[in-house]
Order: structure tokens, then sequence, then C-alpha cells
């Protein structure tokens, strides 16, 4: 019985983590909604974003497609077996991913094969501590791809873009801090929170960080030095102009948690974990004599219900009807700053298709057509048709080597991701006639619900969130953040960024 109570309590831990954003991060993105200007691209951004929290929450799905690396933290009373939690934790995720409350995320390092159960080596992370206490905490991180990827660590001294020396010093970790969140620009999904570790060594130095996210987003640091260097880091950081998903505005970053351990004399590591919007994390007490859950963590203060609204603000007046195939003459016309609403085909193409596109011939024809830098959460209903269960797009600067190329090769005129790319691809977009469409990142729900149907599939050997999906949708929203005049936003808010960022050169600490 225990066992059985013991699976369903997790099972409940990784589907509630998944789909419900916590209390206290659903507060801090109402906070930033509140600031942003009206009638901005940042603002209809927080709208979508709001919506798909919602929507998530509603259908009990996804919040975004790429449910991360699971991270589980046990602390156990003396004499608990954790073995049989570690093999209850195991069948409950095979079981989530089945139901599509998870992506099947595990892929063999050297293969590229997907275990499509989200197990394999060192996957998921659990880890364990005893404690005194008589009941057993379970705490479970869902972190993506797209924020761990903007995660950094510095070895003071050290030079920094912008600010200079940073030294051996609570400055030179202000500095450090600062320059973490501008070296991530939207590519993490911000707005986001980080947690950063002093000390330690590369490993320790970055668990400390990742545990930081485990805090309250309202908490207090009880060491009043990083309490204050929080608050000025979280107050500094908005001023940079990053603004949700890099678009510029005044929501960069929504918290910022510090946690200081000792160092050996030789090494001193800061370790900044930068986390998406999409910061779903969650805990549980579960009773070691049933198995059952006790107590859920994070439960403080009003649970805010984001109401579905129209996203198109109002102030967003001309909207561009898109359709594939799409003519060069069209896509030259596009600006930078254009909302799109797209409507017929479109073909997912993350990174393994992109490497693969650039050896050999598409399955289909490009031709006009647009990419979608997308994994989706894909489910098959019993007479084999599949279903996409969350599908929002992955960050783009991961194609930058290939994408020019491929657009070139192929005819493709549009791809859709997040983030932005780089010169090469700007350079490719002036020269062949293509664009560059910046989605909402994380917002699984709303873009899924835009999907009307999955007409095919090519490439499955790549696994499901890396295989060509063949997507019907209807009033698919983005905007142009890069066009084929040669202009990108996301180089004009990374140098204008840099420019505020060199602001806080002087000493303050
Ligand atoms: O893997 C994904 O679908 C997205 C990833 O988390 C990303 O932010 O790039
Ligand atoms: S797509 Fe964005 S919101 Fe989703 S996991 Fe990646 S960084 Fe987070």
């Amino acid at each position: 019985m225990y066992i059985e109570a013991l699976e369903k309590s997790i099972y409940e831990l990784i589907t509630e983590t998944s789909t419900n954003l916590p209390k206290d991060v659903r507060r801090a993105i109402a906070k930033a909604k509140k600031a942003e200007n009206a009638g901005t691209r940042a603002a209809m951004s927080l709208d979508t974003i709001a919506n798909n929290i919602q929507m998530a929450d509603d259908n009990v799905s996804p919040i975004c497609q790429d449910t991360g690396l699971p991270t589980f933290k046990i602390k156990t009373p003396i004499g608990v077996n954790q073995l049989e939690i570690k093999a209850a934790i195991k069948r409950a995720i095979a079981q989530a991913t089945k139901d599509a409350k998870l992506r099947p995320n595990s892929v063999d390092s050297i293969t590229g094969e997907n275990s499509g159960d989200n197990l394999g080596d060192g996957v998921p992370v659990m880890k364990f501590e005893q404690w005194e206490q008589d009941h057993i905490e379970m705490k479970l991180i869902l972190k993506g791809g797209g924020c761990e990827n903007k995660n950094i660590q510095y070895s003071l001294p050290t030079e920094l873009e912008g600010l200079g020396r940073a030294g051996r010093d609570l400055d030179g970790i202000r500095k450090c801090i600062l320059h973490s969140v501008y070296q991530a620009q939207g590519q993490g999904c911000s707005a986001g929170f980080i947690g950063v570790g002093i000390g330690g060594d590369r490993s320790s130095g970055y668990d400390l960080a990742k545990e930081q996210l485990f805090r309250s987003v309202e908490d207090v640091n009880p060491n009043q030095e990083l309490a204050k260097l929080e608050d000025y880091i979280v107050e500094k950081a908005n001023t940079l102009g990053i603004g949700t998903m890099g678009f510029g505005g005044e929501a960069t970053l929504l918290g910022c948690k510090i946690g200081v351990m000792h160092r050996i004399p030789a090494s001193f590591y800061v370790s900044v974990a930068y986390n998406c919007w999409a910061y779903r994390r969650m805990a549980i007490d579960i009773s070691p004599a049933t198995g059952e859950i006790n107590n859920w963590h994070y439960q403080d203060g009003e649970k805010i219900e984001f109401k579905q609204q129209e996203t198109i603000d109002e102030e967003v007046k001309e909207v561009v009807r898109l359709e594939a195939p799409i003519t060069e003459e069209k896509v030259r016309s596009l600006k930078v700053g254009d909302v799109v609403s797209i409507s017929g085909r479109m073909y997912t193409g993350r990174d393994a298709i992109h490497h693969h596109l650039m050896s050999h011939d598409a399955p289909v024809d490009l031709d006009g057509q647009i990419i979608y830098h997308c994994g989706p959460v894909m489910q098959k209903d019993t007479e084999g048709n599949w279903h996409v269960r969350a599908a929002g797009p992955t960050t783009s600067i991961r194609e930058e080597p290939y994408q020019g190329d491929i657009m070139k090769k192929f005819g493709i005129r549009a791809v859709i991701g997040k983030g932005g790319m780089g010169p090469k691809t700007l350079a490719a977009l002036n020269e062949h006639g293509g664009v560059y469409l910046n989605a909402i990142g994380g917002a699984a729900q709303y873009y899924a619900d835009c999907i009307k149907g999955v007409d095919g599939v090519d490439l499955m050997e790549f696994g499901i969130p890396e295989a060509m999906w063949h997507l019907r949708v209807e009033d698919f929203t983005a905007v142009v953040t890069m066009d084929s005049h040669g202009n990108s936003l996301h180089a004009d808010v990374d140098k204008s960024s840099l420019e505020k960022l060199a602001l806080h050169k002087e000493r303050v600490f």
C-alpha cells in the first residue's frame, strides 16, 4: 500500500510542477505585468505568458514543452528505504511521460537516441539526505534547457564586458551577478529568476546556486549584506532594458536569491543558475507510514488566476497575415516590429534536423515554407493519431551555424523561434530574402491551441522533440525581430543593454 500511495504522491508532484505555476511566481509575473507599459511588445508578451499559465492550469498540461531534466531533492527520516523511493520516482516519471505531463527529454549523449520515457543514465536526478524530522520531504524542479544554457560561472578575479575588473570581494560579486543577467539577454525566456552560489568549487557552487531556486520569491535573506545585494540586483537588472523575451521593456529580472559557502584559497567562484519565467518547482511532505502527501509547499498567500484575454493589444493595430508558401516580395515587405499572424502549414525543425539538412535532402519541399524551432510534447490516441500537447519555441541561436545555409539551400522564407539569431543568419536573411519571427518562449499551451492539426511527421528516428512535424496552424502570432533589410532587434537590445550595464562600473559595495 505504502509503495502505491508513494508513487501516486510523486506522480501528483510531477503533474502539479509541470502544469500549475506556484503562487509566488504568479505574483511576481502579475507585478511585472503591471509595471510594463501598455501597448508595447513586452506587455503583449506578458499577456500571452499570463494566458498560457492559465491554459496550462485549466488543461492540466505542461506550462512549457521543455519539462527539463527532472531534479528531485529528498530528505528522509532515519530508517526510510531510499531505494524504494528511487524506484517509485522512476515509475512515476515514466507514467507522467506517457500521460504527456512531461516531454520525453532523456537523450543518449553519444548515439542521440531518445529513451522515450525520461529515464536514462543519471536521469532523473535524485539527491537524498537524511534528517531528524519524521516526514519525507520531496522537492522537484523542472528547469528547461534554454535557461540552463544561460547559467554562468565566474572565477574571480575576472574582466567583464561593460563592467571591467571584478575582484575577490562583494563588489566583484555584484558585478558578476549583474553581468549574468546581461549575458542571458532574452534567450533564457526572460523575465527570469536567478539563484546565485558564492564560493564552493565548480560543482558545489552550481549546486548552491540551484538550491537558491527553491527559496520563495518573496523571502528575505537572513544575511543582511546578501539581502541588500539581492534587492540591488533586482532593481538594477530591471534598468538594463532587456525586457520580456529580450524585446526591451521594464521587466527583466523577477527575483534574485544568493547563497554563500566557504571556498579554498585558490578558488573564488560565483555561480549563477538562470531560470526562465516558467519557474516550475514544487515540494511536498510525505508520510513514511502511508506514502500519502501531508502538505504542499509554496501555498502561502493569494493564488492569482490570470483571466484569458485578447493578446493583440489595441495599439498594435496592424497585423500582417502570412501563409506559406511565402514569396520573396512578401518577406521583403516585412520589417522589425511587425506583428504577423500565420495560418496554414509550418514544419518543426530544431537541432537534429538542422544538422541533418546540411548534408541530406529535405523530406518535403521547403520552398517558400516556414520552419518552426520547436520540440513539442505529442501524444498518440488509440487510433494512432498524433495530438499536440505543448508546443512553444526553442532557443534559435543554437541553429546559428546552419540556419543561413539551410534557408538558401531549400528556399525557406521564414523561421520562427525565440531569443533571436546572430550575424550569419542576419546576412542570409538579407541576401536570400528571409525573415526571423520571434514567438513567446514557454507559451506552449497558447501555441498548441493555434495548432489545428498534425498532417504528418518525418525523421521520427530523431525522437519526438527533434522530429519534423507537419503542423496546420491558425492565427499563430509572432513578432518580426530580424528582417531582410539588415535590422535585428536582438542586436539593438544587446547593444543598448551593454551601455546601461556599463553605468554600474563604479564600486557600490
Ligand atoms: O527544448 C525546448 O523546447 C526549449 C528549450 O527549453 C529552450 O529554451 O530552448
Ligand atoms: S522554452 Fe523558455 S520557458 Fe521553456 S524551458 Fe526553455 S527557457 Fe524555460
